[in-house]
């Protein structure tokens, strides 16, 4: 104490920043919090920057509806309509709906506030959608990132889940033909759907009580976990570090990037208000949601061109273009026709929670990965990838139905039967042509390292033949473009033991080398250029 004090008269008093440093330092211990990790390197590319989207658009989805819980009331008490928009004046509705029109109509910026909220929803959602593509295709859930590839699954689908419950707030004639829709799907589970239904919305549909619990889960619960998750997922990419591109000086055990602070802080700060800015844009030019050319929600009607949010728009396509199936047993009625899409309607979805340990199981890979995939050298997951994509699309297409047959003048019946063939054909489809075009980029990529890159210099030679230049790479993308490793697939190992006895071979081992041989077997890679043959072609021998 007596050495501070005597340090202190000797400088002079230190300047207020560093004594509230030092305050806080006593009781918080920030300085070695900030030493070890305000220097942390993040490597640098654009699609490094689909996580921090998805950040900054539930940032700004709580900022936004802080603001609508202000004026919202979650009730569904019927009120007579006496606000400013004329048409529904004098029309009975729910409180909730009632104050929506408010916040829209008579709230100084809350049209504004309501659309931004909107359109972040669906941005957040396409963000999630895209950022999980990027850590997909490049390999990036590869142990020991798996945990955070789970952490990320339940927040995209917590995200569909607050989003629907969000659009189901207002009690329009589109929420609430939405949530009647979710009813069907629930009533349809066998022995416990009604009891379910009943429990959810407290008797009948829609009953009083379901705007008032949509809220407290769409307010506190969902985003409450959510911001756990989210925190959880952050702390993980501290902690593992991040990804890097494969190319000069980097390797599994480094990252070479930009310190935190103050290169990334600074991008990012900027970045979130670039995200913000964009928004608000668009959600000041762009209707959301007009709930007042809607009307009120009454169960006995239906809006016309019902469309879900986005991400949703597959289930609803599931359950359009099933076959209308009932099976009756014992007086009682299994409906098939929507039960069959409410089961796989989860599965769609935890194909991808599951796909980073079918993967490392598969290719027997236990080894830790800090450098990306370039997703044409895994062609096989580049093509399951891209295949499951295409199927929910098609959904999508599925779910739109009605639209797409108004806009394109085209049959409804044969959207559905698109759609239903589509669902078990262009999956496949898609599959085979990823798979081909990224064994066609391998190919490309090998060509490129042994003879160089095309220059577009045609050159005459003396005795009249053309020849087009090729100019050798550097270095540096020589390296970048034969950095992948190329693995051979799991076998199933000698069937007979030391002694000459058979053994049996199980059913999944059987399965397991097949599968890899899918992933890793002569079809799915082009061999890399070797060093011999490199120096082969570049002493002089070759022809470029
Ligand atoms: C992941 C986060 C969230 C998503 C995806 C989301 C999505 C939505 C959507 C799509 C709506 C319908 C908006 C409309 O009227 O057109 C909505 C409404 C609403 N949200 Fe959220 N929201 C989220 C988080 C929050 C949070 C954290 C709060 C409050 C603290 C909140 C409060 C509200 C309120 C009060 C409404 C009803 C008012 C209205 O419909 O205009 N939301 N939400
Ligand atoms: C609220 C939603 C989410 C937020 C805010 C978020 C945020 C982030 C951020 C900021 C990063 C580091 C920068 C980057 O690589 O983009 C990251 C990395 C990561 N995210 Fe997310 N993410 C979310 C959803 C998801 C989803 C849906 C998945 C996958 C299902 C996922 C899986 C991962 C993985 C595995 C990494 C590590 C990637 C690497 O180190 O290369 N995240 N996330």
């Amino acid at each position: 104490m007596s050495t501070n004090t005597s340090t202190e008269a000797r400088r002079g008093k230190a300047p207020a920043g560093e004594r509230v440093a030092d305050w806080a330092d006593g009781r918080l211990g920030i300085y070695s919090l900030a030493k070890t990790n305000m220097r942390k390197i993040f490597p640098d590319h654009w699609s490094f920057m689909l996580g921090e989207v998805c950040m900054y658009s539930f940032i700004i989805l709580i900022l936004t509806g802080v603001y609508l819980t202000l004026f919202f009331h979650p009730s569904m008490n019927e009120v007579e309509y006496h606000g400013s928009y004329i048409p529904l004046q004098g029309q009975m509705m729910s409180e909730a709906f009632n104050s929506t029109l408010h916040i829209s109509f008579d709230v100084r910026g809350g049209l504004l506030i309501r659309q931004i909220h909107h359109w972040a929803a669906l941005i957040f959602l396409a963000g999630m959608f895209v950022h999980m593509m990027r850590v997909f295709f490049t390999g990036a859930f590869r142990k020991p990132r798996e945990v955070n590839w789970l952490f990320g699954f339940l927040l995209l689908v917590l995200g569909m889940f607050t989003g629907f419950t969000g659009y189901s707030l207002p009690d329009d004639l589109l929420s609430g033909t939405g949530v009647r829709f979710m009813e069907g799907a629930i009533l349809s589970v066998p022995i416990v759907g009604t009891y379910l239904s009943m429990f959810l919305f407290g008797g009948e549909f829609p009953g009083g009580d379901f705007v008032a619990r949509f809220y407290s889960v769409h307010i506190l619960l969902l985003p409450g976990i959510m911001l756990g998750l989210m925190v959880g997922h952050l702390i993980l990419v501290f902690y593992h570090k991040h990804t890097q591109f494969a190319g000069p000086g980097k390797t599994n055990n480094n990252v070479v990037g930009m310190p935190l602070l103050p290169v990334y802080m600074a991008k990012a700060g900027g970045f979130f208000f670039l995200v913000f800015g964009v928004i608000t844009a668009i959600a000041a030019i762009a209707s959301i949601n007009p709930i007042w050319s809607m009307g009120p929600y009454r169960p006995d009607q239906v809006s016309t061109g019902a469309q879900p949010d986005w991400y949703m728009g597959f289930s609803e396509g599931l359950i359009r273009t099933m076959p209308g199936w009932e099976i009756n047993l014992w007086g009682h009625t299994l409906v098939l026709g929507v039960f069959i899409p409410l089961v796989i309607f989860p599965l769609v979805l935890v194909a991808i929670a599951v796909y980073p340990f079918i993967e490392s199981w598969v290719t027997g890979d236990k080894r830790e990965h800090h450098i990306l995939d370039r997703p044409r050298n895994a062609p096989t997951r580049t093509a399951f990838g891209a295949a499951w994509i295409s199927w929910y699309f098609v959904l999508m297409i599925g779910g739109g139905n009605d639209l797409w047959a108004t806009h394109f003048h085209l049959s409804i019946n044969a959207i559905t039967w698109f759609v239903r063939v589509g669902f078990f054909v262009v999956p496949v489809l898609v599959f085979i042509a990823t798979k081909r075009i990224c064994l066609g980029l391998q190919r490309r990529d090998r060509d490129k390292v042994l003879h160089g890159r095309e220059s577009g210099i045609i050159k005459r030679l003396p005795h009249g033949e053309f020849i087009e230049v090729h100019e050798p790479l550097s270095q540096d993308a020589l390296h970048t473009l034969t950095a992948h490793e190329q693995y051979k697939p799991v076998e199933i190992g000698p069937t007979v033991d030391e002694n000459g006895v058979e053994r049996k071979v199980k059913g999944t081992e059987k399965l397991r080398a097949k599968l890899s041989e899918a992933y890793y077997g002569e079809e799915s890679q082009i061999p890399k250029p070797t060093v011999e043959e490199y120096k082969e072609i570049t002493s002089g021998h070759g022809h470029h």
